[in-house]
């Protein structure tokens, strides 16, 4: 990465305000899943025992710019004490003379995390005005908000532009990672794209189409590619406007020498429940009335053929309705071949695939699990993400 990191810089004694996504899971004002806040550890313990005062920021879901009484920080606060085994400071605004006051108090090391940055209608829309104010906080502007990057927000872009800015641990790594699996890949390089939002991901199916030798595609999107090859896909997802788009990535796949991998057999179901009727059919014997809720049993034995051929697979997206048992093979079977493949460096990005490795107990397994879907994505699309871009070169 050709941008400066908090190696770079000196903040002993320093007044460092650092952006980290701590935009976790929640139920009944607990945090159910820490996975973000751990990530993020690396660098907040370093800030602090190389003396800074580390004063984080984060947003928490979408209040659109209100205060959200749920959305509050003060778990994610609680939290973040227990794994940090100190104190952390929770202060109720994200500015202002309160926040200054307890900035004031602080000691070299310690670590104070400010309100949810989204109560303030100038996040999101990046006002500079926001910015200037959590500008005035500090010394130093430290990003490590890899899972927001591709935001323009106050905190996240906004704020660089006032102070030194340099990247953390967690930005450098995902960066880093990210970057290497796609400037200079290990071949063969596999993708593999899967979910359910078409229309988010044609746009990286597209660019992989540049980079990749096997381009493999499953989930929910795959059938828009099955309808345009002029297969009957019953009641199984569909977005109508894309396929033309399917059909020229797949010339356009044929004329790059890319192996494209569509599903041949498939799981279809009368219903879309757990306990719906099921069975296995070819992927050009789709009842009319059915849907296809999972890749079949000869398709996971052909993806996972590809997969112990690669030596780089990025993976994003489930290839079935995996949080029901009755679909959840296929993307089982998908993660127990990463899983299973020592010599195929394995890179998971989006938060249904990571949650799936997750719920597999194969999440040690993988060699990279990105903290960011959205900014993963964009990324692998070949997008510049603003909060990267924002931050002092090298
Ligand atoms: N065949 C399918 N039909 C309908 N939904 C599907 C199918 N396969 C996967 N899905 C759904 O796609 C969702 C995940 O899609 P998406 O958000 O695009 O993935 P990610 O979060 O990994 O980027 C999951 O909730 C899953 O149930
Ligand atoms: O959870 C996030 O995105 P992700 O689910 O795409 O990884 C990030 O915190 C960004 O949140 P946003 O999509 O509300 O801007």
């Amino acid at each position: 990465m050709n941008k400066k990191t908090v190696r770079d810089i000196d903040v002993k004694g320093k007044r460092v305000f650092c952006r980290v996504d701590f935009n976790v899971p929640m139920q009944d004002g607990k945090v159910t899943d820490d996975t973000r806040i751990r990530a993020a550890l690396p660098t907040i313990q370093y800030l602090s025992e190389q003396g800074a005062k580390v004063i984080l920021a984060s947003h928490l879901g979408r209040p659109k710019g209100k205060v959200v009484e749920e959305m509050r920080l003060n778990a994610v606060a609680e939290r973040l004490s227990e794994l940090l085994g100190k104190n952390v400071v929770k202060t109720d605004e994200a500015y202002g003379d309160e926040v200054k006051n307890a900035i004031a108090q602080m000691n070299e090391g310690d670590v104070l995390l400010l309100e949810n940055v989204r109560f303030y209608p100038g996040e999101e829309k990046n006002d500079p005005e926001l910015a200037k104010a959590f500008a005035e906080l500090a010394d130093i502007y430290v990003n490590d908000a890899f899972g927001a990057a591709h935001r323009a927000h106050a905190s996240t872009e906004g704020i660089a532009h006032y102070l030194p800015a340099v990247a953390g641990f967690l930005m450098e790594k995902e960066i880093e990672v990210l970057g290497k699996a796609l400037s200079n890949p290990e071949r063969p390089f596999t993708a593999i794209i899967g979910g359910a939002k078409v229309k988010d991901k044609i746009g990286v199916i597209e660019n992989l189409l540049d980079k990749v030798d096997n381009l493999i595609i499953g989930g929910g999107l795959a059938y828009t590619f099955v309808k345009a090859l002029g297969h009957e896909i019953g009641k199984s997802l569909l977005e109508e406007d894309k396929m033309e788009l399917a059909k020229s990535f797949m010339e356009k796949a044929k004329a790059k020498g890319v192996n494209f991998y569509m599903p041949v057999d498939v799981v279809v179901a009368d219903d879309f429940s757990n306990d719906a009727n099921k069975k296995v059919v070819g992927i050009d014997s789709i009842p009319s009335d059915w849907e296809a809720l999972d890749i079949g049993p000869k398709t996971r034995e052909l993806y996972r053929d590809v997969i112990l051929k690669s030596k780089l697979v990025i993976w994003n997206g489930p290839m079935g309705v995996f949080e029901m048992d009755a679909f959840a093979e296929g993307t089982k079977a998908v993660a127990q071949a990463l899983a299973d493949a020592n010599d195929t460096y394995s890179v998971i990005g989006g938060g249904d695939s990571a949650a799936a490795v997750e719920k597999f107990g194969l999440a040690d397994k993988m060699d990279h699990i990105s903290t960011g879907g959205g900014a993963s994505l964009e990324f692998m699309e070949g997008k510049q993400l603003p909060g990267v871009v924002a931050l002092n070169d090298k």
